[in-house]
């Protein structure tokens, strides 16, 4: 090996003295916060739902919230108990605004998917839904929807975690200071 190799190569050569960061979010909380997240986009007042689609390499292919349509304006169309002619879901926000394919993708979702958004998760090729919230479970079709989902073999995974709380801070720890 010449002078100038070998000198390039130590330059290269850890000091060790600084190993991997061990707090960093797992995949399963970082979905979800994207799902959670992009809900806080939603005008709706009673109920802000996000979803997030992600593929078998980990790459998101799609993210939607519950709003409504293009060209229907929200400060004009209905927020009250109207609002379920005009708004359209999380899930499906997501799926029709994916960049790529969304057949045997997960889902994450915020609450679990009502009856129309099971339908449209089904015929789409999503193969499993992580969910946060289960809330609704009691009303009639949300059971259809758990019927249909089964039915169609589409995995269902309540999302758990060990930390309730994920902090978003625009503040960069030492910005000011390291180069
Ligand atoms: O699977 C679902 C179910 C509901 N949503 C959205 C649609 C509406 O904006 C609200 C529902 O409001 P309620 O007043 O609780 O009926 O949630 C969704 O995006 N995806």
């Amino acid at each position: 090996m010449s002078l100038t190799e070998a000198t390039a190569n130590m330059s290269l050569q850890d000091d060790n003295t600084q190993t991997k960061r061990v707090d960093y979010i797992s995949w399963q909380d970082y979905f979800m916060a994207v799902a959670v997240l992009a809900a806080k986009r939603s005008k709706d007042p009673k109920r802000q739902v996000g979803a997030c689609i992600v593929n078998d390499e980990k790459r998101i292919v799609g993210i939607g919230y519950n709003g409504m349509p293009n060209g229907c304006s929200d400060d004009e169309f209905p927020w009250g108990s109207k609002k379920h002619h005009f708004v359209c879901h999380a899930e499906m926000n997501a799926i029709v605004n994916s960049n790529s394919v969304v057949k045997n993708c997960t889902i994450y979702v915020s609450l679990f998917p009502c009856n129309e958004c099971a339908k449209i998760v089904i015929q789409s090729g999503i193969k499993k839904v992580i969910y946060l919230s289960d809330k609704k479970a009691y009303k009639d079709e949300y059971k259809a929807s758990r019927k249909m989902l089964n039915a169609a073999k589409v995995e269902l995974e309540q999302y758990k975690t060990n930390q309730n709380k994920i902090e978003i801070d625009f503040t960069i720890e030492g910005d000011m200071m390291s180069p």
